[in-house]
């Protein structure tokens, strides 16, 4: 059962209570304003369209204080999975579905790409095999977050995945919605979905809940997971991702989920250690 907390004296202990505090982004960070003093604070978020080194432009620009070996993105954790856990040879590269933050992370990580961002994929005319030459190079198609998404895009990547033997299909992650300022969005999962479909395939997925972000997390920062909280806006990403972790998790309302998400009759079977309504909230604690 997740304890609601509302009190300051709450929020004291519970601040007390944990040394590092991972906070979701979309939907948890993007309506709270403020960190909290004297504790360590990761950022920990799906959304893929960002790197971490635009990422902390953004956090500057919302006057929150981060530096970028604090931000993990799924774009980062995928770039990290391709180079040292595929070990994806140098002259081979990923086939991109998404935006500048995956490409951005891919050429940190050293690893080649086509697609993403390249105005040739990005186009609404009809996508027809005889103009397409297929890479051999290709050996894994990347989807994520993609506000340019196309058929020429999900063509291509559907080539590469069923031609290319042993081209592996990964996603960033696979949120189905997300919450942008002026309402809800599909969300990367709703851009990996058509290639699923066709492909009668799951892809592998790297970011929230797999263990693969916590793993690039882990490969960086040394936490104790028992004095360590996950807090998030999503149930079946953040909260669970803090549970496999054995991490301790606190639920927000001000982004995906709801009241009546954790409560009555239909209630998810997901339930956080805590819930509060906004990471505003916290504020109490430290009188500001
Ligand atoms: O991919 C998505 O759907 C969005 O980026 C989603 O909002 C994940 O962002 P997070 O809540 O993990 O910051
Ligand atoms: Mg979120």
């Amino acid at each position: 059962m997740a304890v609601r907390i509302s009190t300051p004296t709450e929020y004291e202990s519970l601040v007390n209570k944990y040394d590092t505090w991972m906070f979701d982004c979309d939907g948890v960070l993007w309506h709270g304003d403020r960190l909290i003093d004297g504790k360590r604070v990761l950022f920990v978020t799906n959304n893929a369209s960002k790197s971490r080194k635009s990422y902390k432009g953004k956090f500057d620009q919302l006057g929150v204080e981060a530096h970028v070996e604090e931000i993990y993105g799924s774009a980062y954790a995928s770039a990290v999975y391709i180079s040292s856990v595929m070990k994806l040879p140098k002259d081979k590269k990923v086939y991109v579905i998404g935006m500048a933050g995956i490409e951005e992370e891919l050429r940190e990580e050293g690893v080649s790409f086509i697609g993403g961002t390249d105005p040739e994929d990005c186009t609404l005319e009809p996508f027809t095999l005889t103009n397409f030459s297929l890479d051999p190079d290709v050996q894994a198609v990347l989807c994520g977050l993609d506000l340019r998404v196309n058929y020429t895009k999900i063509s291509k990547a559907f080539q590469y995945l069923t031609r290319n033997p042993g081209c592996q299909f990964l996603v960033t992650n696979e949120d189905s919605t997300f919450p942008s300022a002026d309402g809800l969005l599909p969300g990367a999962g709703a851009i990996s979905a058509p290639l699923r479909y066709a492909l009668e395939k799951d892809p592998i997925s790297i970011g929230k809940p797999a263990k693969t972000m916590l793993d690039c997390i882990q490969a960086k920062v040394n936490f104790d997971p028992e004095r360590t909280i996950m807090i998030g806006d999503r149930l079946n990403t953040d909260i669970l991702f803090g549970q496999a972790g054995g991490l301790a998790t606190l639920l927000v309302l001000t982004g995906i989920t709801s009241e009546q998400d954790i409560t009555g009759p239909n209630a998810s079977a997901i339930v956080p250690d805590y819930v509060t309504q906004s990471i505003g909230d916290l504020r109490v604690v430290n009188g500001k």
